[in-house]
């Protein structure tokens, strides 16, 4: 059974940051994620971090109490540390010590199910490692501790390669993933020559991203095995996952679920998960859920909006969801220009979430009529499927279609078009 971890919370307010507090708490949410109680918090306002210790000197003291005080066996910082400050900080306190960083990539990778994600975390890992490996290395020797907080024996494995083999290694996952990424790619083009337009769920993780995939995919699919997982946790999602949502009048897109972001996501995750990300980068339309219950929304949104920056996904055209508002005073299901507030849990403000989809996405529709002689009795059949149809008549020459079709299959079957 592994030693339960009991942690003392370290945070550096920088310049009064004003999320300071909630970032404090959703560390701590972080912690709780990997099995580890937090014990204790300890904060400091500074101007400008210490380079050695990261908090100043005079603090270590008193963080050195509070770990006897509460015999705490793990210090976890809010800020990634530099390799140094791991090994002063741990010289001087005499515990283990990690960071936001390390926290989130335990995360996913204990999160991990598809090969890709699996790659990904791994790359991570060991891209988080590498300039690290003298103090790990160092630490090692003092105790067992492993790279992340849990002691599954990988970490002494991985530690044993030096600095060129990992080096290797990470040319050989990236080789892998290569693959994997280039057979989505041929999916993703696939997709596009079909031109069924992509809209892509984004947003802080817990927002209700996977939630909502779920009612949509219910509202307009039927099939309940198609839902994807959705929990109260941070990072319940981390594959990208499509469905097909074909509205009322034969119209469809697709739309994705893909992983969540945070405040500080590490840089080498981000990297890490380019290519599952890639898809946000290349849809049509984005649908940026936000989770409006938090006082922090705000936050939650600059935060995303910032990471789309860092994707190349900020030109893309935006519909905010605001959504859980079943927990926020004030009346929903409601539109606002391109921002609908509703509920996905309670599966209020669909219709309205679809109208404003609607307006971005279709707008390459047309109506006409044709006329289909009787031999082409599989374009009705076509048409049926792939149009919104008006009306249905049978004439002499043929089946005469008043119909809503894609621009494209007017000017394909513009021969039996009669009217436009
Ligand atoms: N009250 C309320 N809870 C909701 C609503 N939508 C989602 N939730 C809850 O919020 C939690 C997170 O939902 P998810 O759909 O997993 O969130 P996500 O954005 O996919 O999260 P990640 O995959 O971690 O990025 C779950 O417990 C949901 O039941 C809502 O409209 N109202
Ligand atoms: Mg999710």
């Amino acid at each position: 059974m592994e030693r339960s971890q009991k942690a003392i919370l370290v945070g550096v307010n920088l310049n009064n940051q004003h999320d300071f507090q909630y970032s404090m708490e959703e560390l701590a949410n972080l912690a709780a994620a990997c099995n580890v109680d937090t014990v204790g918090v300890m904060t400091q306002k500074l101007h400008r971090v210490n380079t050695s210790h990261y908090i100043g000197t005079g603090k270590i003291q008193e963080l050195s109490a509070l770990i006897e005080q509460h015999e705490a066996n793990l210090v976890i910082f809010n800020d990634e540390l530099s390799p140094s400050q791991i090994r002063n900080l741990e010289a001087a306190l005499e515990c283990k010590v990690i960071d936001r960083t390390i926290l989130i990539l335990d995360i996913f990778a204990e999160r991990a199910k598809t090969k890709e994600a699996q790659l990904q975390v791994d790359v991570a890992q060991l891209q988080y490692m590498l300039p690290r490996l003298i103090g790990l290395r160092k630490s090692l020797g003092r105790q067992s501790g492993g790279v992340g907080i849990r002691n599954r024996g990988s970490g002494e494995k991985k530690l044993e390669l030096d600095r060129r083999k990992i080096e290797e290694r990470i040319t050989a996952l990236n080789k892998e993933l290569e693959i994997l990424v280039s057979r989505r790619q041929i999916q993703r083009k696939q997709r596009k020559k079909n031109e069924v337009p992509v809209v892509c769920l984004v947003g802080y993780t817990n927002a209700g991203k996977s939630t909502l995939m779920n009612a949509m995919v219910e509202k307009f699919n039927q099939s309940i095995n198609k839902r994807v997982f959705e929990k109260d946790m941070l990072f319940a999602t981390l594959e990208t996952s499509v469905r097909n949502i074909k509205l009322p009048d034969n119209k469809s897109f697709l739309l994705t679920d893909t992983v969540g972001f945070i405040n500080k996501l590490p840089h080498h995750l981000i990297k890490a998960f380019r290519s599952t990300l890639e898809e946000v980068a290349e849809a049509d339309l984005l649908i940026h859920v936000v989770d409006y219950s938090i006082p922090e929304y705000h936050q939650h949104i600059s935060v995303t909006n910032e990471t789309l920056k860092e994707l190349g996904a900020d030109h893309i055209p935006t519909i905010y969801a605001y959504n859980k508002a079943d927990l926020v005073d004030g009346e929903f299901p409601k539109i606002q220009s391109d921002s609908v507030y509703l509920s996905a849990k309670q599966k209020m403000g669909m219709d309205e979430l679809i109208h404003l989809i609607r307006n971005h996405i279709f707008q390459d529709f047309t109506q006409c009529e044709m006329l289909i002689p009787f031999d082409q009795g599989q374009l009705v059949t076509y048409f049926n499927e792939n149009a919104h149809i008006l009306s249905t008549d049978y004439e002499d020459r043929g089946t005469k279609l008043t119909l809503e079709c894609k621009i494209a299959d007017f000017e394909k079957y513009q021969q039996y078009v009669i009217q436009s």
